[in-house]
């Protein structure tokens, strides 16, 4: 696998390819690689003939108070889990590649409607950032396919909009979350945890798998949810939010069958986000 840093490496190796008329998957990831990285890059290679990863801890996602600078940065033992994986292509820019202007200087992509609420709400400008950074990877590497995690719900939602809106000829993968044993959903950010905390840490999918059981036997949505938010408090958690979506992130109504649980919750200085599907009762 060949790490590339600068933009026209990256472009002369992807004309290669495209002359070749390769099929080419992208897997956008902020490093730290763990299982659920791997899941992408193996969906990648299942469509592809060529995977292509990104490493960027792109600071125009993260709020003033958020944990950039704290983010963990291991490109070793990524660029090593990736190749392991089957990756052919690694693109880990520096900060000043991207963005050689001031981040309040750069051109920017703004989806609506989508962001609104969930983690848009509780992290104003975050989603800008993320669908700037994806648009901008979508121009530079043009790939028939870019996979994305469900854990990530919300995002996959918007850049699935900003695929639509703005014509990107791509189809976006979504790839299903994989999770530790005791259910806790795999993060970057699980590493901040106490061992105490990792303990706590399971209850948030625990009592998201309870609320869907509610929910499908026909309990009503208010003080199903009321009775999940005290839960996750009792248990230590400071919720951003547990909500009822439809399962395209609309509003929840009568007829609305497919739907999504879905939390953010912060153990100590570090915040969860997790999220299960069900469907609704007739
Ligand atoms: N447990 C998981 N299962 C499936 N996909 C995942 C999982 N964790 C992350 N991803 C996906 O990997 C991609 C890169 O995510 P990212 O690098 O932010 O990893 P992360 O572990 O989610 O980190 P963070 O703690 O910052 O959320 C995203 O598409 C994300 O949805
Ligand atoms: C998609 C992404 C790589 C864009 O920075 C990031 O939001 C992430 O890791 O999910
Ligand atoms: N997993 C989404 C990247 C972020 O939290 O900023």
């Amino acid at each position: 696998m060949r790490t590339l840093r600068e933009i026209p490496a990256l472009r002369e190796a992807l004309a290669d390819v495209r002359r070749r008329g390769e099929r080419i998957a992208l897997v956008p990831t902020m490093g730290n690689l763990h299982d659920g990285h791997l899941a992408l890059v193996a969906a990648a290679r299942e469509r592809a003939d060529v995977v292509i990863a990104t490493i960027f801890v792109n600071p125009m996602q993260f709020g003033p108070n958020e944990d950039l600078d704290a983010y963990p940065r291991t490109l070793e033992a990524d660029q090593a889990g990736l190749e392991a994986a089957g990756c052919d292509l690694l693109f880990a820019p520096e900060v000043s590649t991207v963005y050689p202007r001031p981040l309040e200087a750069q051109t920017r992509i703004a989806v609506p409607e989508v962001t609104e609420g969930l983690c848009g709400g509780s992290r104003p400008g975050h989603f800008d950032g993320v669908t700037t950074i994806v648009g901008m990877l979508f121009n530079l590497v043009q790939p028939d396919f870019a996979c994305f995690g469900e854990k990530d719900y919300q995002q996959l939602a918007v850049i699935r909009r900003m695929v639509a809106d703005l014509h990107f000829p791509i189809e976006i993968v979504g790839v299903p979350i994989v999770r530790a044993e005791d259910g806790l959903a795999l993060s970057s950010r699980n590493g901040y945890l106490s061992a105490e905390q990792r303990a706590v840490a399971p209850r948030l999918y625990q009592t998201l798998g309870e609320l869907r059981e509610a929910l499908e036997a026909g309990e009503a949505t208010g003080p199903t949810l009321a009775r999940g938010y005290a839960r996750l408090q009792q248990a230590g958690f400071a919720p951003d939010y547990l909500e009822l979506r439809a399962a395209d992130l609309g509003p929840v109504t009568p007829t609305t069958r497919e739907a999504v649980l879905l939390a953010a919750a912060r153990l100590g200085a570090t915040r969860l986000i997790d999220n299960l599907t069900l469907t609704l009762p007739r």
